[in-house]
């Protein structure tokens, strides 16, 4: 197991991957198998496998869990050296923000970034989109992999990379599971054992929209809603789309998605499922 090198900067990102082709996978570290599966699903899909690690200070509102966030970089360059990671790019502050942390060249992701999750996080997805397009162009990479539990985010992603003709392939991977459905995440640790068992729910909930999905659209979201409410939990958005986030419609691959905090953590979940008439 090679431990991957270490590149804070330009400079030495280019000198360890000279001329290959690279897949990347962007991260804010505190990595599990989540993670773990997304970096095995980027490994064969260029020569060298670029993993970043930064908690981006723009994608935080003031208020939000910045501070706080994980940041266990020396446990995280363990998993990326199983994984068959390449090169680690942890990048300093300054050389993401190289005229401080203000963007002044921002990007837009028009209107989908202002609902469902941003909607709570109305200065997120600029946050998630300029710090992407900066990694990017950092990197270089032909392709690069994001986790579907992210769904909007993936989407707004795939736009960017589309509308912005940024010439790298946007990869989806699987959303990773614990035993019984609940989405793998970093804030999943600050769930007190009765978060926990409640936050299964979420993905029953999701479980449930699909089995109704050929009695059509408000069966799925009525047998969502139920078992959400069994639970007690009160979701900040349960709703239906089509697989590309747009309006969802009857014999065409749609998605459900679903958000709550449930304790101080805000969990996300989505899936893909077939909606009759
Ligand atoms: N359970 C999972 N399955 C698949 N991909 C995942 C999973 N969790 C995270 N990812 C993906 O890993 C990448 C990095 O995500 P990030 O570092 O924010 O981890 P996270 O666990 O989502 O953290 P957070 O608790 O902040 O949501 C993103 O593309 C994200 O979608
Ligand atoms: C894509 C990302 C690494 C940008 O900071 C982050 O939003 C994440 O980890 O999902
Ligand atoms: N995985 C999403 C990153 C965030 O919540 O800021």
């Amino acid at each position: 197991m090679a431990t991957p090198a270490i590149a804070r900067t330009r400079a030495e990102l280019d000198a360890a991957h000279g001329d290959s082709t690279v897949s990347f996978v962007p991260t804010m570290g505190a990595l599990h198998d989540g993670h773990l599966q997304l970096l095995k699903h980027a490994r064969p899909l260029g020569e060298t496998l670029v993993a970043s690690i930064f908690v981006n200070p723009t994608q935080f509102a003031p208020g939000e869990d910045f501070d706080a966030y994980p940041r266990t970089f020396d446990a995280d360059l363990e998993r990326c050296a199983e994984a068959g990671v390449d090169i680690v790019f942890a990048p300093t502050v300054e050389t993401m923000y190289p005229t401080g942390l203000v963007d002044t060249v921002t990007v837009d992701p028009g209107p989908l970034g202002s609902v469902l999750e941003g909607a709570v996080r109305p200065t997120h997805f600029r946050g998630v989109l300029t710090v992407v397009a900066k990694l990017f162009g950092l990197v270089r990479p032909d392709v690069a992999v994001f986790g579907e539990k992210d769904y909007q985010q993936l989407t707004l992603i795939r736009h960017m990379a589309r509308e912005l003709a940024l010439g790298v392939e946007i990869v989806g991977c699987p959303t990773v599971r614990e035993h019984d459905g609940l989405a793998m995440s970093s804030r999943n640790r600050y769930l007190s054992a009765d978060e926990r068992r409640q936050a299964a729910y979420l993905s029953a909930a999701l479980r449930a929209g699909v089995a109704a999905g050929p009695d059509g659209a408000d069966a799925v979201l009525a047998e969502a809603h139920a078992v959400l409410e069994s639970a007690g939990i009160t979701p900040d958005y349960l709703v239906l789309t089509d697989a590309d986030m747009g309006e969802p419609r009857p014999g065409v691959d749609a998605h459900l998605l679903v958000a709550a905090k449930v304790g101080t953590p805000r969990l996300l979940d989505n899936t893909a499922l077939t909606l009759g008439a």
